[in-house]
């Protein structure tokens, strides 16, 4: 039997994105601001103060980056949609030139025979629904399914793949505990309410999907795997306690209704009781789950780690990326066993996978070297491919990024891209990495 790797037939080979990070623009053509227009332009948010007002131009641009997807040989793309460019106050009044521009990217993306697969919340939440509580405000279940509601009726005789949310325990850990994304909220109190809410919000518009929708809709999750650092009680319990708080707090209310045990033991008093009637929302049969994975986290216990008491321990002889992350192939693998086991062997597809490394300035005769991002794609692409042998059931890919873009708080300082971009003139690059991804997707994964 020849060793040689072949993914399955209809494997879906793709690259992600998100409105914030790539568009700019943020308030042209009637635009409403969403909270990152307004936490970018608060000092001190954002390295070197870098904001979306322009990030790749991508608003202005999507012709072109359609064409660089084509040229990739992208069979898939997936992108999200700026809630407030399409509802400026985020309920009510549709804005036809927002919602037209992502009309137009799906009709681009489609002559090109690219796969649209849409992502209807990446962070974006519109200003004025966060004036009125946001995702502290029960009331943002029924504002999220009203918009999701117009994007279905818009879009779904063309889009064959919707995802609700991106990462809510980003948003959650992020945006009310952490204090480091937008709204910017530093409160234990806030982060489970938030987190539940976001929840809430997936599971009512699933409910409105499941009325005019004909295609495939899931939830997009980031999963970590924590290791414990050592045989030691406390660390296990650690490691059991943050793997609860990152990847159970939302997989298990989605596929058994419920929370894990474990989170009253994370946030304590600041673990609210929920209603019954909650989880009967929350808990809406998925077609797939989107897993976004970066790395692992060897975990141990650390008292003064509020609330999780858990801390990563570096590992001395891994190799790390520029965001810190250690590559580990195997954490993926391990994920997705995990994710197969105990939650039935749902439809997977990784939709995002990738790393920042300090990439060289284009060279001369316009190439970008980037090696380490090779290698980390190589090492994670057969990572799935082991777990496909085994009976996970993956159905596609798409890497993290197709651009370099806004990283967040970390600005344009982190490049994730396959294609670079030079953020003075907007010219794109094609990477090492995006010829060799061209070739994995042209052989199916035979070249790993
Ligand atoms: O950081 C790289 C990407 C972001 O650019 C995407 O917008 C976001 O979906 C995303 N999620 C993760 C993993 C979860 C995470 C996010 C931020 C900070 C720490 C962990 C990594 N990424």
């Amino acid at each position: 039997m020849s060793n040689a790797i072949e993914f399955p037939k209809n494997f879906l080979w793709g690259a992600s994105t998100s409105a914030y990070q790539i568009e700019g623009s943020p308030l042209a053509d009637g635009a409403g601001p969403s909270i990152w227009q307004r936490f970018a332009h608060s000092p001190g948010n954002i390295r070197d103060g870098d904001t979306g007002d322009v990030a790749c131009d991508h608003y202005r641009r999507s012709a072109q980056d359609v064409a660089l997807m084509r040229e990739i040989g992208l069979q898939a793309y997936r992108f999200s949609i700026s809630w407030s460019r399409v509802m400026p106050s985020g309920r009510g009044a549709v804005n036809p030139v927002g919602i037209g521009f992502y009309d137009e990217l799906v009709d681009r993306l489609l002559a090109q025979g690219i796969k649209p697969m849409v992502t209807l919340f990446h962070w974006d939440l519109p200003e004025t629904l966060d004036n009125q509580g946001g995702w502290l405000n029960r009331d943002i279940a029924d504002w999220f399914a009203d918009y999701a509601r117009v994007m279905f009726e818009r879009l779904d005789d063309r889009v064959t793949s919707w995802a609700t949310l991106n990462e809510p325990w980003v948003v959650s850990d992020g945006g009310y505990l952490n204090g480091t994304l937008a709204p910017g909220h530093h409160n234990r109190f806030e982060a489970p309410i938030a987190a539940h809410n976001l929840l809430r919000a997936h599971g009512a518009a699933v409910k409105v999907y499941r009325e005019v929708g004909k295609h495939e809709i899931g939830l997009v999750v980031n999963l970590e795997p924590k290791y414990p650092a050592s045989e030691s009680a406390a660390d296990q319990q650690a490691a059991a306690r943050g793997h609860a708080y990152m990847n159970g707090q939302f997989l298990d209310p989605v596929f058994f209704g419920r929370y894990p045990e474990k989170m009253k033991d994370v946030y304590g008093d600041a673990w609210p009781e929920w209603p019954a009637e909650d989880f009967e929302l929350i808990r809406q049969r998925l077609d797939f789950i989107g897993v976004n994975y970066y790395t692992r986290s060897v975990t141990r216990d650390e008292p003064s780690a509020l609330p999780v008491r858990a801390v990563a321990v570096r590992q001395p002889l891994a190799t790390y990326t520029e965001t810190g992350w250690e590559v580990y192939a195997r954490g993926l693998s391990d994920t997705l066993e995990w994710v197969a086991a105990r939650y039935g062997n749902p439809p997977l597809y990784i939709t995002e996978n990738g790393a920042a490394f300090f990439d060289p300035p284009v060279a001369e005769g316009g190439r970008v070297h980037d090696p380490l991002r090779i290698d980390y794609y190589q090492k994670h692409l057969r990572a799935i491919h082991e777990v496909i042998q085994k009976g996970v059931d993956v159905r596609g890919y798409c890497a993290w990024s197709l651009l370099d873009n806004l990283e967040w708080a970390h600005g344009f300082s982190k490049r994730f891209g396959i294609v670079h971009v030079n953020f003075a003139t907007q010219e794109r690059t094609l990477k090492d990495s995006a010829y060799f991804y061209r070739e994995v997707i042209a052989t199916n994964g035979a070249v790993l």
